[in-house]
């Protein structure tokens, strides 16, 4: 297996997103991925919402096996070792997580599509994973103008469209695993979501899926922000961005005795927003490969059990 030496520059946001924009889609047209410096998310915030994973992933298994709930599609809670596996893989991921969505007041319309957050007894858990998914939906939205305008679209295209939107902060944990060195910790697969915004991911072992078939090392510098565009922006984009296969592979020497703390944020549209391709999208060359619309939430269910989360 072919692993290339290129790896993605890291890309600054700390500007208007017209300024960034073009550097930003450039990554995401080529590679589906970007590295993003200057995100705005105090260190304060992730460094809180850090150690209560790390508390809460401390905990013996039977006491995390109490916020486990089966058939529920792992959406909120824990979901312990052995249950996720990507799309048509054989064997599952060597991971546990833990999921947090978005707070609505009683009684919203989309109570239905969202359920419930679950809280484990972790003291301060809850208001450091809040504060979290805040920090992290505010540099997805300025993320989300910086491609409207690589679309051409208006900037604010996006804000209807997400506003109070599925998405989902992920805890994630992989033990340390010695004695496989380039095993894999996650399998290949696509995230489901319209962008997702991960952070932790500069211990190695994070790869893209190149165009050419070999596997790119991601390696973020220290704080900076991976953000990879998901399926449903694909298909909306019909696949101007594509939603780029990537895993997390076990890595070598040292490292493989340390375990992977990582934090990927997945930020999708409303339950009811229709996924319909862009129109500026479709040219003679790339023709409309989605004729037919579909709601984001029609779409996540349809994903969700081909990942066996339902
Ligand atoms: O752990 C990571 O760095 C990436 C995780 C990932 O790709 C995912 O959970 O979808
Ligand atoms: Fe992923």
């Amino acid at each position: 297996m072919t692993v290339t030496a290129e790896s993605l520059s890291p890309v600054s946001i700390a500007g208007r997103p017209a300024d960034f924009s073009q550097q930003l889609m450039h990554d995401f047209r080529m590679y589906g991925f970007g590295v993003v410096t200057d995100h705005g998310i105090p260190a304060a915030t992730i460094n809180a919402a850090d150690a209560a994973a790390r508390r809460l992933f401390a905990l013996p298994d039977a006491v995390k096996r109490q916020w486990h709930l089966p058939g529920t599609g792992g959406a909120r809670g824990y979901t312990p070792f052995g249950v996720e596996a990507a799309k048509d893989a054989a064997e599952v991921d060597q991971k546990e997580f833990w999921h947090v969505g978005r707070e609505l007041p009683p009684g919203h319309r989309y109570a239905a599509d969202m359920p419930l957050n679950v809280w484990p007894e972790v003291p301060g858990f809850r208001e450091a994973a809040l504060g979290m998914f805040t920090a992290f939906e505010t540099a997805g939205a300025r993320l989300l103008e910086a491609i409207a305008i690589g679309l051409n679209l208006p900037d604010a295209f996006f804000s209807g469209p997400t506003r109070d939107g599925n998405s989902v902060l992920r805890f994630l944990h992989y033990p340390p695993q010695p004695t496989a060195p380039n095993g894999i910790r996650s399998a290949a697969h696509e995230d489901i979501n319209v962008i997702t915004l991960l952070l932790g991911a500069e211990e190695a072992g994070l790869e893209l899926l190149n165009r050419d078939g070999s596997w790119m090392p991601v390696n973020p510098p220290e704080g900076a922000l991976v953000v990879n565009i998901g399926d449903m922006l694909q298909r909306l984009t019909n696949h101007v961005l594509p939603s780029t296969t990537h895993r997390v592979a076990n890595p070598v020497g040292p490292a493989a005795s340390r375990a992977r703390y990582s934090m990927p944020f997945f930020l999708h549209f409303a339950p009811d927003y229709q996924i319909e391709t862009l129109p500026g999208c479709v040219t003679a060359a790339n023709p409309d490969r989605y004729p037919e619309g579909i709601t984001a939430n029609a779409y996540l269910l349809q994903r969700l059990r081909e990942i066996r989360l339902l």
